[in-house]
């Protein structure tokens, strides 16, 4: 199969482990007899440097003709205060918006072989398998107004949560269809003690359950689900939660997993091509050092793979490369224990793409 990557290596770390998804794309294409053309786009704040525009014209359309996105990340200190106002995050956040990217998939999968690289107890995490299925376009992080003013006569900042029911429903279905080929849980996470938006959420929940009478559904509040979510991660199948509460409680949970460094993502859409990132941002604090854990995007490419290509059996490869390779003892910084040796990013991708031959 010939396919079309657009490939946004954005900022800090985004440049390595993008670097390192490529390269083990090439292995499977050399393997299975694909061809895999790359368009690459600029995006964050090197875009913000290079067109002073966290997000050109150009990035959106050369994303749009293309069959998937790999994002790697964006942001860093270097563009926090710019006198422009501008900022990298403005370009994940559009790039997001403009394909239409409403679900993002964040599986948590634990490796057997993980479970001492944790700073948790084996037996909790052990055969950890769950999904967060976060609203990606709606929320906090897109509801205007969103500005500085002042509040009874004070300087004050605004920032706004809106959700349309039509926005509500559509990620709720995506969430129950994957919970149709999974173990048939359901956790719908919210605040509905406290805000409007959530009990419309619960609402919407409860009208679209009966449509899936098959799945168990319970309801529970972000609170309780950061806690649960460590306490007990295996009680959960499938998470669905509104935009700012799906990104603060996928970080939280992969520490099931050993590390941010190993959580990968699929923003899918109704039309556009999907976008495949990890879950983890530049790391400015290890940015430059080739360092950097790359499986969470090698394993976003073979998400990649598999919901926009539909090449299940090359996904598998890939996932199962990464699983042997963390069987067979192989750690970068962020995994390895004190005295453990540490492999380079590089070194990992190697050792990935040694595992697919
Ligand atoms: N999707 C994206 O593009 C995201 C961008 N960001 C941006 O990234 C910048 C840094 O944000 P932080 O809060 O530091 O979050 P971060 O996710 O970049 O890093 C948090 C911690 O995890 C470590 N880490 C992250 N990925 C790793 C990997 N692959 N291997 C080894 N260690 C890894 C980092 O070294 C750091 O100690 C900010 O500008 C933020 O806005 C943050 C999250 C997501
Ligand atoms: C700009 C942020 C919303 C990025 C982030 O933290 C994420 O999507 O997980
Ligand atoms: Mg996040």
């Amino acid at each position: 199969m010939q396919k079309t990557i657009t490939v946004l290596p954005g900022d800090g770390i985004g440049q390595e482990v993008v670097e390192a998804a490529t390269k083990v794309l090439d292995k499977v294409a050399e393997r299975y007899g694909h061809q895999f053309e790359y368009r690459y786009g600029d995006i964050g704040g090197t875009s913000i440097d290079k067109n002073n525009d966290p997000l050109p014209q150009e990035t959106i359309d050369t994303c749009l003709q293309s069959d998937g996105v790999l994002l790697g990340a964006v942001g860093g200190p270097k563009w926090d205060n710019l006198k422009s106002g501008m900022r990298p995050e403005q370009g994940l956040l559009g790039i997001r918006k403009a394909l239409g990217l409403f679900a993002n998939l964040r599986p948590v999968t634990g490796h057997e072989s993980l479970t001492d690289s944790s700073t948790l107890k084996k037996e909790v995490i052990e055969g950890v398998d769950l999904v967060i299925v976060r609203e990606l376009t709606g929320g906090l992080y897109f509801g205007e107004p969103k500005e500085r003013r002042e509040i009874d006569g004070e300087s004050g900042a605004v920032d706004t949560l809106a959700y349309k029911k039509s926005e509500i429903e559509r990620i709720v279905r995506q969430a129950f269809e994957m919970a149709k080929v999974r173990r048939k849980k359901l956790t719908s996470v919210d605040k509905a003690n406290v805000l409007e938006t959530s009990r419309l959420w619960r609402e919407t929940v409860d009208e679209i359950k009966g449509d899936y009478p098959e799945i168990e559904v319970e309801h529970m509040l972000v609170d309780n689900a950061a806690m649960q979510l460590i306490r007990e991660p295996k009680q959960f199948d499938v998470v669905v939660t509104e935009n700012t509460f799906g990104d603060i409680l996928s970080d939280a949970a992969s520490m099931l997993t050993g590390s941010l460094g190993m959580l990968p993502s699929a923003s899918i859409g109704s039309k556009a091509p999907g976008l495949y990132e990890p879950v983890h941002g530049s790391a400015p604090d290890i940015a430059g050092k080739g360092i950097a854990n790359p499986l969470a995007t090698i394993s976003s490419a073979a998400m990649m793979l598999k919901y926009s290509f539909g090449m299940l059996e090359e996904a598998d490869a890939i996932d199962n490369a990464v699983a042997e390779v963390l069987r067979n003892g192989h750690r970068t910084g962020d995994l390895a224990k004190p005295g453990e040796k540490a492999l380079s990013t590089e070194e990992m991708t190697e050792k990935v793409i040694d595992a697919l031959k």
